[in-house]
């Protein structure tokens, strides 16, 4: 390779090495004529060898002082590394030896200005800076990423520094990636060092979302170069092997799926592969079928089998090499199982992820039929038990009591003694009862013991509630309705997020690094070591095994202690001695600002309900602004008169978008100081953001708002800066994403028609980008992009490519979501009438208005009990500001709000990446905020759209 001279006044001298003759040759032509290179300069010795360079010349402005320091920083680096160079990786078939990012920034953009003129040059670039020592250091795109060149997906030669092209694929940015066609040309089959294979099984119960999970690996897969296939009926594919039962899948063989439940490759319980034999054909066939790379979809089982596979691996080649059951090539090739999990299973007893695919799914189902029962449960004053599914985690029994205030729960993470739980049971069943509640729910975990490890039946506790306290009591055991039906869409994005980055850290993966299991912590994908996750996870059950609860409790993650916690807080709520002595009693109140969503009465609830926990006198100011201006109804929040709400939807103390300023902020001050509120609770979207600052801005005239207050982001456009959650996005999410597979079913029927629908959303297009990727939508036009007729008429024709292709085949109802503010030119009528007019009859296309559907029904099981842990958490906040504020409050003098602990009793509740933090609303207000547009500055979602887009092949014109 050639050593180049990183920097020289002005000019610089690349060394560019290309991945295959035909790109090396279009390259160097493209140099040549249109950045005026000096053809001499070629220097490939005239033919054409793998990392022969050519020294080009780039007329470039340098600014004098980052020339310098980067001469000297790549000096310094240089020297470190024993003189190897800097290099950057191109990622699809280019690498570039330059000195500094600054630089490469200009050189790509030198770059890509001509080649938007000439579109047969028009291949996209994305530089990563790997410093000598091998560090990727920066990563910059080009503006201009549509591939008009030969529809190759990219590729990745053996001949790049194996190490260096595992960290380019694993940093391929996707936003940034060409957006290939959908229609990629058959690759050619494996070549001896060619393309990376990688499969996928899934294994174990089924859990929805799987389907999604298997069709983004598959995609991403081919996406980024690499043969995909998957392993039926998981590990007895792996066991019985041979094309029928590991088959290599293409882009097509995945159409469709996200919206299927179960999984369509089949799963298994296999014992075979528990035992050692097993395990050998399984490394044998893998290694037959040439796979290089294995992601196993599965819970608890099946990653401990994937482990035990892995650890296992040097020996198992070695015996089938001993036996002559694979070749000495095949056994240097096949050296290392590269194998990553992604976590999939109903039970959601995998350590180290706060979710498990399938898990909210089932929960779901659960929770849908809770609320069924509880209909005539109210009918006939009757108790039922309800058996729930988990095996030996508790967590589906747990957040179905949250989501349906269920009266007791019964999980293998907390036994008691017989007689404990009977007592405890009795006596707070009893309680609701004599408080008029006409209901009992009782959720039994199918894994509830009690502390003499005695397994809990719901006969059991069905002969408690009738012997003991008399109740006329049913059994309902949901059994396996809990594991049918379609996921949610919460799994359908879990699952196929996790499915891209599993494909990333395969490909990432070396000999020395640790298996990976993709993770989700609060917000955020994680790669956990996939040894240590099963290590952490076997602990568990060992310790309820040795009945160390206490042990088994704190090895579950923090979130499901809490989760507990504030079960017992809520359930027990008005009934047991308050938590707090009585000088640390407040007066807290709680108002809805905004339009309804989902989450919202179960914010209020908990609130009230914690409140009464702990001593507290939960107040609710009754619709919005305008209802305490005018002093329409402020009360004190009892027990009784809330029954339910924590699964109803809409807001029962009612809401209104007023902001303090537009109702009377003086009224609303004379009000709080006529209450004495101790503290505020806001649940709403950006109209409560705004509510807020006013608040917060107008303590300097106003000691009543000198109390710590706290707003929790509750809208379905999910654009309250500082959370990357509102209370109400999931619901609507699932409102749009069940209308959105209805419609499909109907495009697919109807043949050779697409459906425009149109999203809510405000300002935001959250909605339109998650359900789009939910769905598989064609496309999604959202108020932050905007529509350019360029993108439209590249959909069009997508579009038109695509119904030609499936030829009357099923599945190919085409869905495209236009956020409403996307245009306000182009309605979705409108944009129905031009794409069926472009299509000039290939196609065409209607548009669907669900509206206010949106705003969904009941609250979907994610927002009810994310609003209970915020909830709970905002109550503790007012609780903990309190002594930072009393002192300055009564004091004009004392008080300053630009202090930074006055500034932090007035935030946001959110979530931000893994973590729920406060956040100064000071500071979001001033910093964080467009408030013309009514968004954060910085869009979180922006990943998922890429992702969306890429996983249907969509074409991106920029
Ligand atoms: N210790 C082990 N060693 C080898 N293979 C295992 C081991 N445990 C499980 N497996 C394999 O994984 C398969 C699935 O395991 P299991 O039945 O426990 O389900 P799971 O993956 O935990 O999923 P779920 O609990 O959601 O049903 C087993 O049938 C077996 O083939
Ligand atoms: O479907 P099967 O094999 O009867 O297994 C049921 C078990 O599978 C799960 O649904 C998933 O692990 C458990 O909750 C349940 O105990
Ligand atoms: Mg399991």
């Amino acid at each position: 390779m050639t050593v180049n001279i990183p920097l020289v006044n002005g000019t610089s001298y690349c060394t560019l090495t290309a991945h295959s003759k035909e790109t090396f040759d279009k390259t160097v032509d493209f140099y040549c004529t249109f950045l005026q290179l000096e053809r001499q300069s070629y220097s490939s010795n005239s033919t054409f060898l793998y990392n022969s360079s050519i020294s080009v010349k780039l007329d470039l402005e340098v600014d004098e002082i980052k020339q310098r320091k980067a001469e000297a920083r790549y000096e310094e680096l240089k020297s470190k590394s024993g003189n190897k160079d800097w290099r950057v990786l191109v990622s699809e078939s280019l690498v570039f030896n330059t000195a500094d990012i600054q630089f490469n920034k200009q050189t790509l953009d030198h770059i890509d200005a001509p080649r938007q003129a000439y579109p047969s040059y028009l291949f996209p670039m994305q530089l990563y800076t790997l410093d000598p020592l091998g560090n990727v250091v920066g990563v910059t795109s080009t503006k201009n990423a549509v591939s008009t060149m030969p529809t190759h997906p990219p590729v990745l030669e053996e001949k790049m520094p194996s190490a260096i092209a595992s960290k380019a694929q694993s940093y391929t940015d996707l936003s940034s990636c060409v957006k290939t066609s959908n229609n990629y040309p058959s690759l050619p089959k494996q070549s001896k060092h060619g393309r990376k294979a990688i499969a996928v099984m899934t294994s174990g119960g089924d859990a929805p979302g799987m389907n999604s999970n298997v069709r983004a690996i598959v995609r991403s897969a081919i996406f980024k170069g690499c043969r995909a296939f998957v392993v039926m009926e998981g590990y007895s594919g792996l066991v019985h092997g041979g094309p029928e039962y590991i088959k290599e899948y293409s882009w097509e063989d995945v159409r469709g799926w996200s919206s299927e439940g179960g999984t369509n490759i089949g799963t298994a319980r296999c014992m075979e592969f528990k035992e050692r034999d097993g395990r050998l054909l399984g490394a044998q066939h893998l290694i037959e079928a040439g796979v290089d790379a294995l992601i196993v979809c599965g819970g608890d089982g099946s990653l401990t089998g994937a482990d035990l596979f892995r650890a296992e691996w040097p020996s198992l080649i070695a015996e089938l090499l001993k036996n002559n059951r694979i070749t000495k090539e095949q056994h240097t090739r096949y050296q290392h199982l590269n194998i990553c999990g992604t976590v999939g299973s109903i039970d959601n007893d995998m350590s180290t992820t706060d979710a498990t695919i399938g898990a909210y799914s089932a929960l779901d189902r659960i929770c849908k039929a809770i609320d069924y029962v509880e209909a005539t449960a109210n009918s006939h004053s009757r108790a039922f038990v309800v058996e729930v599914m988990g095996r030996n985690c508790g967590w589906l029994a747990l957040l179905a009591g949250i989501a349906t205030s269920a009266d007791y729960i019964l999980i293998p993470e907390k036994p008691s003694s017989s007689r404990e739980w009977q007592e405890q049971m009795c006596d707070i069943v009893s309680k609701h009862r004599k408080r008029g509640k006409r209901t009992t729910i009782v959720i039994v975990a199918e894994g509830a013991i009690s502390n003499d490890l005695t397994p809990i039946s719901p006969a059991d506790v069905h002969k408690v509630l009738v012997e003991k306290l008399g109740l006329d009591t049913r059994i309902t055991t949901l059994g396996h309705v809990q594991r049918g039906g379609t996921a949610v869409a919460y799994d359908r994005i879990l699952a196929s997020l996790q499915g891209v980055e599993a494909v990333n850290a395969v490909l990432d993966t070396t000999p020395d690094t640790p298996s990976p299991l993709i993770a989700i912590n609060e917000n955020k994908i994680t790669r956990k070591s996939l040894v240590d996750s099963v290590r952490l996870t076997k602990s568990v059950a060992e310790a309820i095994h040795s009945k160390d609860f206490k042990k088994a409790m704190s090895l579950r993650d923090t979130e499901f202690i809490e989760h507990l916690n504030n079960f017992m807080a809520i359930n027990s709520a008005d009934h047991n001695e308050p938590k707090l002595p009585s000088d640390k009693r407040l007066k807290i109140a709680i108002v809805n600002v905004g339009a309804p969503a989902g989450g919202i009465n179960s914010a209020v609830y908990s609130m009230a309900t914690y409140c009464m926990s702990q001593g507290h006198k939960p107040y609710a100011i009754y619709n919005g602004w305008t209802g305490l201006a005018r002093h329409e109804s402020v009360r004190s929040l009892d027990w009784k008169s809330m029954l339910g709400w924590q699964s109803l939807g809409g807001s029962e103390i009612g809401t209104n978008r007023a902001t303090p300023e537009e109702a009377d902020l003086g009224m609303i001050a004379y009000y709080f100081q006529k209450y004495q509120f101790d503290g505020l609770i806001i649940v709403g979207g950006f109209e409560a953001f705004v509510s807020l600052h006013q608040l917060e801005k107008a303590r300097d005239s106003y000691a009543a708002f000198r109390i710590p207050m706290v707003l929790i982001p509750a809208t379905l456009s999910n654009n309250v800066p500082g959370s990357e959650y509102s209370l109400g996005s999931d619901t609507a999410l699932n409102a749009l994403m069940e209308y959105c597979d209805v419609i499909k079913q109907s495009a697919s029927s109807t043949r050779g028609r697409a459906f425009v629908v149109d999203v809510q959303g405000g300002n935001s297009g959250f909605l339109a980008t998650c359900t789009s990727l939910a769905v598989g939508a064609q496309a999604s036009y959202v108020p932050e992009e905007g529509i350019s007729l360029d993108q439209l008429s590249q959909d069009i024709e997508t579009l038109a490519e695509a119904f030609e292709r499936s030829e009357g085949r099923g599945r190919f109802g085409k869905l495209i979501l236009k956020s409403t503010n996307a245009s306000k030119a182009l309605s979705a009528e409108n944009l129905a009438k031009v794409m069926t007019a472009e299509a000039e009859g290939r196609f065409d296309a209607k548009s669907a208005i669900p509206g206010h559907v949106q705003q969904g029904g009941l609250p979907s099981p994610i927002d009810r009990t994310r609003a209970t842990r915020l909830a709970i958490k905002a109550v503790g906040f007012i609780e903990t500001k309190q002594e930072i504020i009393r002192e300055a409050r009564a004091d004009d003098e004392e008080f300053n709000p630009e202090d930074k602990e006055i500034e932090s009793t007035a935030a946001v509740l959110g979530v931000k990446g893994s973590h729920i933090v406060f956040t100064s609303i000071r500071q979001l207000y001033d910093f964080e905020a467009d408030v013309a547009k009514r968004m954060p500055k910085i869009i979180h979602w922006e990943g998922t759209r890429a992702i969306a887009d890429h996983l249907v092949g969509r074409k991106i014109v920029q």
